[in-house]
């Protein structure tokens, strides 16, 4: 049996009168890119949040590599090998692509702050190896002769790919991408699905959400679908697909877009 990478069950979350998510659970097996799909305002997000520790639950269980988890800090998720990207690009602009990465890496770090300060020869040679890793993983991502510019300095694609790389280098069990193709050209979105289907391929396990659904059904090895905070359907793409909630969720959605 593949070994079960994320498990989070009876997940809810309530702003104010607004029930964004009800009792939503998902299983990711190692090596699965998993997709999370839906109409605007679902939910999606909300549980990305919630899993990754930015919002508070109201209810929920959750697993991480077989050991429960509390999604209660960023950091903290980080250290228990969550890695995520964002919508909106969160990169340090007026740094290097390479520091951007070395940042990601710290995570795992042991010379800490005073090592730092001191400049210790332990410090040196973790950083020197932080730089070394860090170089690899942006050759990995295919950005890797753009080291030394500046995070805003690269293209929109670019800038996305670089925030995969610093996600990588926490060696997290698993990566959650927040809709990694947004505002990518159809040439983009090409490389981005051969690097997503490499880094699985490599044995990473990948939560993604996504807006374009071409590249969630050629991508995923199973899909979820929200529509109002509930989960309307699981499975794989296909299934999904021919399910009549999802069908109507999306005809509805269109419909209110037509409006
Ligand atoms: N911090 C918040 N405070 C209040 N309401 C929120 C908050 N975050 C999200 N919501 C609401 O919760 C619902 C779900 O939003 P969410 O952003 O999770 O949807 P989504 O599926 O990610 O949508 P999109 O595809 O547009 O990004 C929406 O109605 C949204 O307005």
């Amino acid at each position: 049996m593949t070994e079960t990478v994320l498990k989070v069950a009876g997940v809810s979350k309530r702003f104010g009168g607004l029930q964004a998510l009800s009792e939503v659970g998902i299983e990711i097996k190692k090596g699965q890119v998993y997709g999370l799909i839906g109409p605007n305002g679902a939910g999606k997000t909300t549980f990305f949040n919630v899993i990754t520790g930015l919002y508070t639950p109201d209810a929920g269980s959750f697993e991480l590599g077989g050991q429960a988890y509390r999604p209660q800090a960023v950091h903290q998720v980080a250290k228990t090998g969550i890695a995520r990207t964002f919508q909106n690009i969160r990169l340090f602009a007026d740094m290097t692509a390479l520091e951007n990465v070395m940042v990601g890496r710290h995570v795992r770090t042991h010379s800490g702050l005073l090592g730092a300060v001191f400049r210790t020869p332990g410090f040196k040679k973790e950083e020197a190896e932080i730089a070394a890793r860090a170089q690899e993983l942006l050759d990995y991502v295919g950005i890797g002769k753009y080291a030394e510019f500046k995070a805003r300095t690269l293209s929109y694609g670019d800038q996305r790919r670089l925030e995969i790389a610093r996600a990588l280098a926490t060696d997290p069990k698993l990566i959650a991408l927040d809709e990694p193709a947004a505002g990518m050209n159809a040439t983009e979105k090409v490389v981005l699905r051969e690097l997503i289907d490499r880094i699985r391929n490599d044995g990473r396990t990948i939560l993604l959400i996504e807006h374009d659904v071409k590249l969630v059904m050629g991508l995923c090895d199973r899909v979820t679908v929200l529509d109002y905070g509930k989960q309307i359907a699981e499975g794989t793409p296909a299934e999904v697909q021919r399910n009549e909630k999802v069908i109507e969720a999306y005809l509805g959605a269109n419909a209110a877009h037509a409006h």
